[in-house]
């Protein structure tokens, strides 16, 4: 049975589950419940702190795990990222108050309070710069306020809970992060049955993220704009084509990325292709 871990709170517990229902795995009903067996898929998951995860899978205890790249590499755990899934995604960035100092290079001597002491000593080290480094567990913006450092490191997304603590970020950002799902490294080619596990499931995410990203397009054009319209949906490899009744009209089938599918229907109408839809992709493999 393939053993994976999935956040069980915080930013990326619902967005996993919502990706692990959509690909076709069982997933808990209840908050409380720990792990929970898919018996028809021969998985189980084990619902466990997100910071805990890398921990876990790097010590190969459990298979994968699905976890934030920022967690994975403060870890410092024996795992590597192998899929990287869209969602939760947000920058590590360095913050003080306004009027202080704009750069990292500026640092020396300062005390830096964080949730990611790993990375951001490494960073500090990268710089050149003898800071101190406190770790915080969360809440991190309050400790410049409580005078327990002058400059915080914590994660991004919209700025809004920076802004709220009266505070500015500064310098170029730390890290990118999103959710991965990731694997103890070198485990790739251990075991060819549990290696055939692991491609399974990272097919089916995959699939998810096909299907959330593409929608299929089909439309009607003359014979001779052929060429013009399927250069405007080339899809994924090459766009199905099929005779009409009326030999002189062709009906086209594209994937087509849902952030461009109301432009590409407006460019398709101007060229005159008529009927065009779009239809929602339910699950994929491509
Ligand atoms: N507001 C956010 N938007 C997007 N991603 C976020 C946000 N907050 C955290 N993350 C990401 O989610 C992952 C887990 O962070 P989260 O804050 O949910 O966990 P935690 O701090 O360990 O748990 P908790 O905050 O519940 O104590 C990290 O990879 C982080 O980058
Ligand atoms: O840029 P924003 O959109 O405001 O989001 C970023 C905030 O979200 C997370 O907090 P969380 O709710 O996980 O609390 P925590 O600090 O206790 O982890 C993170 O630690 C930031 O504080
Ligand atoms: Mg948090």
């Amino acid at each position: 049975m393939l053993r994976i871990a999935v956040p069980n709170k915080g930013a990326l517990s619902e967005p996993a589950a919502a990706m692990l229902h959509e690909a076709g795995y069982r997933q808990r009903k209840d908050r409380r419940e720990l792990v929970l067996i898919d018996q028809d898929n021969q998985v189980e998951f084990f619902y466990l702190r997100p910071r805990d995860i890398a921990v876990y899978v790097g010590s190969g205890r459990l298979d994968i795990g699905i976890t934030g790249r920022d967690l994975l590499l403060d870890s410092g755990a024996d795992a590597e990222e192998i899929l990287r899934l869209g969602f939760a995604a947000s920058t590590l960035r360095y913050a003080t108050r306004p009027g202080g100092v704009r750069d990292v290079r500026e640092f020396g001597g300062l005390t830096i309070a964080t949730s990611f002491a790993g990375v951001v000593s490494a960073h500090l080290e990268e710089h050149g710069v003898d800071a101190s480094v406190v770790h915080l567990d969360g809440a991190v913006e309050t400790a410049i306020q409580l005078g327990v450092a002058e400059v915080i490191a914590d994660v991004v997304e919209t700025g809004t809970t920076l802004r709220n603590a009266g505070l500015e970020i500064i310098g170029a950002p730390i890290l990118e992060s999103e959710a991965v799902v990731i694997r103890r490294t070198g485990a790739r080619g251990e075991e060819a049955g549990a290696e055939a596990k692991v491609r399974q499931f990272l097919r089916r995410l995959q699939g998810v993220l096909v299907a959330r990203r593409y929608v299929m397009m089909d439309y009607d054009i003359r014979a001779e704009l052929v060429e013009k319209a399927v250069a405007l949906t080339p899809g994924l490899e090459s766009p199905t084509v099929s005779p009409l009744h009326d030999r002189g009209w062709a009906a086209v089938r594209s994937m087509v990325p849902v952030q461009d599918a109301q432009r590409v229907m407006d460019e398709l109408y101007e060229l005159g292709a008529r009927a065009i839809l779009t239809t929602g992709i339910h699950a994929a493999r491509l």
